[in-house]
């Protein structure tokens, strides 16, 4: 089930971060726009009750000219509407409505996304209730009142944003049990290009699904009676000159991408390398525990010998090393080379990320791995697994009931990541690991 995307959109100073912080606590991921300039928030990945979101924020805008800050809202108005299925439009009751907000407010209702309109900086609901209903001039309902610094409403405002979350559009939307792929990669990689090689290779039926502004840039593709989802990511249509804004919005495109997705494909241009860019991208998709196939497109460009390959694969191992896991091909979206293997790998990593393997089988395994290879100890005290299985998919999930957490080491979990990898392959998938402790006997 992909978790659901809320975006925030609001002024300069209305109390954007403060509502970041507010919502996210300790749990925000921050992602370094410019490695090493500016640290900045995109995204952050919020719970409430039962449920889980991720948070994303539209942009900072310096508060320049009138001008400029209507033109960047109306920008982070449009990537919220493309990305997000609640849109949170805060405004600040002490600066009181103005015409930026008209504007903004008359994009995101036409755009007929769900909005909450939330007013922060109500201190005290008291004092500030009457300057609270100025807003209901907007036309987007009733205002939700917050203090995002005296932590005030908040409760009430999540519970309006998860009430959205159950609206009957999302539950079909959470039905559709077709294969997504996502196509993600830094601009001019080919993403558009793979995708439209792969309609004209496979004689498909194409058809941009209808409905909302988001869901069409998903693109439906029939093989083998089977039918695919695939979501691009490509083709910036926004112009924004400022070279971080873009980075911002290609990363937010990613990201919501990404969490509807089954596998991600990254594609890399094998004309520059695996760059820096390639690894943020693919790290979002680690993150979220994503089938994953890395794609080295415009291999037809590449003057080649009999080592060209294998030097390419280990520059993309060495790099993206967190993810051993990937699947990796080389092809290309001009000729078409390899494009029908491409379609073979993303149904065995479809299939690998939702493989379970019987616990009798695991602990068969987990009991020769041990016999080979003792678990770490520390200070004369050894790490001891009793028991191992498989909890859930997607990504596949196995809990060992262990000793003492303080005496694992990630080298070893490795290790018998690797034997279970050996048996069963999970190959495009990440597997992740739980330790339980359970009192020794
Ligand atoms: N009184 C009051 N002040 C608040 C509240 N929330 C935020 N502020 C203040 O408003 C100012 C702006 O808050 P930020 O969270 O930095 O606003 P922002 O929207 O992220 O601003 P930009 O980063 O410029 O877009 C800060 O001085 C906050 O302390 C609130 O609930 N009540
Ligand atoms: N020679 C060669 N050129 C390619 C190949 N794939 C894409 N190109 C070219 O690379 C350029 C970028 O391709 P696109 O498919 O638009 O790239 P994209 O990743 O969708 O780009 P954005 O829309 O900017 O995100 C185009 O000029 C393509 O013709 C390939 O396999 N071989």
């Amino acid at each position: 089930m992909s978790k659901p995307v809320v975006a925030v959109v609001g002024r300069p100073n209305v109390g954007k971060s403060t509502l970041f912080n507010a919502l996210a606590g300790s749990r925000i991921s921050i992602v370094e726009d410019t490695p090493g300039v500016t640290r900045d928030r995109i995204y952050a990945e919020v719970s409430w009750l039962d449920y889980q979101f991720t948070l994303i924020d539209t942009g900072g805008i310096e508060p320049e000219s009138d001008d400029i800050i209507i033109s960047r809202m109306r920008e982070q108005a449009e990537t919220a509407i493309m990305t997000a299925d609640v849109i949170l439009f805060l405004v600040d009751v002490r600066q009181g409505l103005v015409d930026a907000d008209f504007k903004v407010a008359d994009m995101l209702r036409r755009s007929h996304r769900p909005v909450l309109l939330v007013v922060n900086k109500v201190d005290n609901f008291e004092k500030y209730m009457p300057d609270v209903y100025e807003f209901y001039n907007l036309g987007l309902g009733d205002p939700i009142p917050v203090s995002a610094q005296g932590k005030l409403g908040i409760g009430d405002m999540l519970d309006h944003v998860i009430e959205q979350f159950e609206t009957p559009a999302r539950e079909e939307e959470e039905e559709d049990e077709r294969p997504k792929i996502a196509v993600i990669g830094k601009p001019n990689a080919g993403k558009s290009s793979i995708i439209n090689k792969l309609l004209g290779e496979e004689r498909v039926i194409v058809s941009p699904v209808a409905g909302t502004t988001r869901d069409a840039i998903d693109t439906t593709v029939k093989r083998n009676g089977q039918e695919y989802i695939f979501i691009d990511t490509a083709g910036l249509r926004r112009k924004s000159k400022i070279k971080e804004e873009l980075e911002r919005y290609s990363i937010i495109r990613t990201v919501t991408a990404v969490e509807r997705c089954d596998v991600a494909v990254l594609i890399i241009d094998a004309t520059e390398g695996i760059t820096e860019q390639d690894a943020k991208i693919a790290g979002i998709a680690h993150e979220r525990g994503k089938g994953m196939i890395i794609a080295v497109n415009k291999w037809d460009l590449v003057e080649k010998d009999n080592t060209t390959m294998k030097k390419f694969t280990e520059k993309i191992r060495e790099k993206l090393s967190y993810m051993p896991y990937a699947e990796l091909i080389f092809l290309s979206a001009k000729t078409g080379q390899r494009l029908p293997k491409l379609f073979d790998m993303i149904d065995a990593v479809i299939e690998n990320c939702a493989l379970r393997v019987q616990t009798g089988v695991l602990n068969e395994i987990l009991t020769e791995a041990m016999a080979m290879k003792q678990p770490p100890s520390d200070k004369g005290k050894r790490l001891r697994i009793y028991y191992i299985t498989q909890v859930s998919v997607k990504p596949p999930t196995f809990v060992m009931f262990i000793n003492e957490k303080k005496l694992t080491h990630f080298s070893y979990t490795r290790y018998i990541e690797n034997q279970i990898r050996t048996t069963f392959g999970f190959r495009g998938t990440p597997i992740h690991f739980i330790y339980r402790e359970r009192k020794e006997k």
